[in-house]
């Protein structure tokens, strides 16, 4: 019944991602600021995949349903949900994805840290690697087939990067489809100049962490300035933002558009 209260529809449940990213502590300031928690409203953790599987169900019952959501994500292009208005600004005025690095690791490798300098991009480029993701291509198979594509971004990209020489590079990042991407990309870039980069996958404290003790020298996964203040605040004086990879990021809540009613995340009192 679309008219019904939204909270007893849905358990007064928001249906989130692993515990550690940021937009859950977005998310759980965002239900204090609005009023939520006096009517018992709780932020169910998972997993972006168990997430994502759940919003399929519910779209395919017709069922409402809230959930944590991003852009750039593929889910708004592939399901008929929106963003919920966030006049209180709990989840930032729109975010960028930033490239950090261990606050010593310039000084170890300028190359590597001018390309990583240089790797900016935007959502419909990274959308041509996240897609195949979706689908079930391997990431560095999708990113190779990008590069050869975009012969002309690759000379932007490596332009003045001195050879690399087998020089390591260590890169971490959460498994978010556009991690997968831009990481994925960005080690192309480097096996390209001769640099040996690895990839680490993990959840979003420990990838700080190793980024501020050393023990990983650079991500792309940088959601900020909102979503991973609190990580970033931690850790500030190990680490180092040294670039801009999306200039244009959003985070917040999204429902299926069939739920009329609601458009903003006041709505969930009603
Ligand atoms: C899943 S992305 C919004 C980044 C994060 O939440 O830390």
């Amino acid at each position: 019944n679309p008219n019904a209260k939204v909270g007893p529809q849905v358990n007064y449940t928001i249906t989130g991602i692993d515990s550690g990213a940021g937009i859950m502590s977005s998310t759980t300031k965002a239900i204090n600021t609005y009023g939520l928690k006096k009517e018992k409203w709780q932020l169910q953790a998972s997993s972006t995949a168990a997430m994502l599987s759940s919003l399929d169900k519910a779209l395919k019952y017709k069922q409402p349903i809230v959930i944590t959501g991003w852009t750039p994500h593929w889910m708004f292009q592939k399901y008929p949900i929106k963003f919920l208005k966030d006049p209180k600004n709990a989840y930032g005025k729109g975010e960028h994805i930033q490239t950090i690095i261990h606050k010593g690791f310039e000084k170890k490798d300028p190359g590597a840290t001018k390309l990583l300098k240089q790797f900016h991009w935007n959502d419909e480029l990274m959308s041509e690697v996240m897609f195949k993701i979706d689908k079930g291509e391997n990431a560095e198979k999708a990113s190779k087939e990008f590069i050869a594509k975009h012969p002309e971004l690759v000379k932007q990209w490596l332009n003045g990067v001195p050879e690399g020489h087998g020089q390591p590079v260590k890169l971490v990042l959460v498994s978010w489809d556009s991690e997968l991407s831009s990481s994925n990309v960005v080690a192309q870039l480097l096996r390209m100049k001769g640099y040996k980069p690895t990839l680490s996958a993990m959840e979003a404290q420990p990838m700080w962490t190793s980024l501020s003790t050393g023990s990983a020298d650079a991500s792309t996964a940088g959601w900020l300035p909102t979503t991973m203040a609190p990580m970033y605040k931690k850790y500030k004086n190990n680490v180092e933002i040294i670039g801009t990879s999306i200039d244009k990021a959003k985070v917040g809540l999204a429902v299926p558009k069939y739920m009329k009613n609601v458009n903003s995340i006041e709505d969930l009192k009603k």
